[in-house]
């Protein structure tokens, strides 16, 4: 009996291909995407995530298989799947010598809005996207990070309910990925969808609940991150660094459980991974201590995660 709290994915890719020509770049591809959740998709070049991203957005129809937003068909229900999605493209198409409230302006009444509502909505997205200074700026004079922020507020003035962004950190300083990912979290405290193409597994880890990975147009995991976590850490790492220089790689290699000590390059430190079946962290750290050695830190290597991804992926990516 199907659960009375079941909740219609905002999401739903089922067996879905595309092919170029004789380029096949989806396979069979099936995930689903719960309401408000952040659910990062992310793969190599080429692993077909702008390709999804555009059937996703009805700019390119499926061949096979189907696609539901909202519990609608993106062949079918283009009018109503575009009302509800805002899409988010890898480059920029803006119209550089307008001021941003020109720009917002101009897609408030391609949208319809009349100049009241319009004047109300960019008030508000400039607020969201922290830009409410930077209202009369010329978009060529700002920042990659700001640029990137005026066209997420290009985005929120249809009030999407589904935000379809194409890596939106891409080009990123740190610090202006950062800001984008807080303004992401704030979001989707709002009730918002985002779903957010990346290369870099290990950006969105911390901020996505779910995740699909994708290479060369197979989907190789899809659920939650935790879930990816959990069986990344099948081999859990830890970083041994001690206080002087020696050699201690032979010794952490011999403790019981130790699958492998390799050394870090220019510090006194190992990464020791060990098989959970035969031994556990505390074990491991009695062990090091027992050796005599002068420890000075002992951490989990989160390292593990980029593993599983290159495991997961045939030419893995960038982290
Ligand atoms: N218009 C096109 N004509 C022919 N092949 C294409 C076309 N668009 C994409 N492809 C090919 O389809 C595959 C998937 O491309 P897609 O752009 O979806 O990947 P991606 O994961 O977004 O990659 P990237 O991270 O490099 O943007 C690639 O091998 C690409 O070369």
């Amino acid at each position: 009996m199907a659960d009375i709290f079941e909740t219609t994915p905002v999401l739903d890719v089922q067996r879905l291909s595309y092919s170029f020509k004789n380029h096949r770049a989806l396979v069979n591809v099936n995930f689903q995407v719960q309401p408000q959740s952040l659910h990062g998709f992310v793969g190599p070049n080429g692993a077909g995530k702008t390709t999804t991203l555009k059937i996703i957005c009805t700019l390119l129809k499926p061949q096979t298989g189907r696609v539901n937003v909202f519990g609608m068909d993106v062949v079918n229900d283009v009018k109503e799947v575009r009302r509800r999605i805002g899409f988010m493209p890898d480059h920029f198409s803006m119209y550089r010598q307008m001021t941003v409230f020109e720009y917002l302006d101009f897609f408030g009444a391609a949208y319809g809005l009349d100049q009241k509502e319009r004047d109300r909505i960019i008030a508000d997205v400039l607020a969201l996207t922290d830009m409410d200074g930077r209202k009369d700026s010329l978009i060529n004079g700002l920042s990659r990070g700001m640029q990137q922020r005026v066209s997420l507020a290009r985005v929120l003035v249809n009030d999407p309910d589904l935000l379809l962004l194409d890596e939106p950190a891409s080009g990123l300083d740190p610090r202006a990925r950062i800001e984008l990912m807080e303004i992401l979290q704030e979001l989707r405290r709002m009730g918002k969808t985002i779903f957010i193409s990346s290369h870099i597994l290990s950006e969105l880890a911390e901020l996505c609940d779910s995740v699909t990975i994708i290479d060369r147009g197979l989907v190789k995991y899809s659920g939650d991150m935790d879930g990816l976590l959990i069986d990344a850490a099948a081999h859990p790492t830890y970083v041994v660094t001690l206080r002087e220089r020696m050699d201690a790689g032979e010794q952490l290699q011999s403790l019981p459980g130790v699958l492998s000590a390799t050394a870090v390059e220019g510090k006194p430190a190992w990464s020791v991974s060990f098989d959970r079946e035969l031994t556990d962290t505390n074990t491991l750290l009695r062990g090091v201590l027992d050796l005599g050695l002068p420890l000075a830190s002992f951490s989990e290597d989160r390292k593990h995660l980029n593993q599983a991804f290159m495991d997961l992926t045939e030419q893995g990516v960038r982290t």
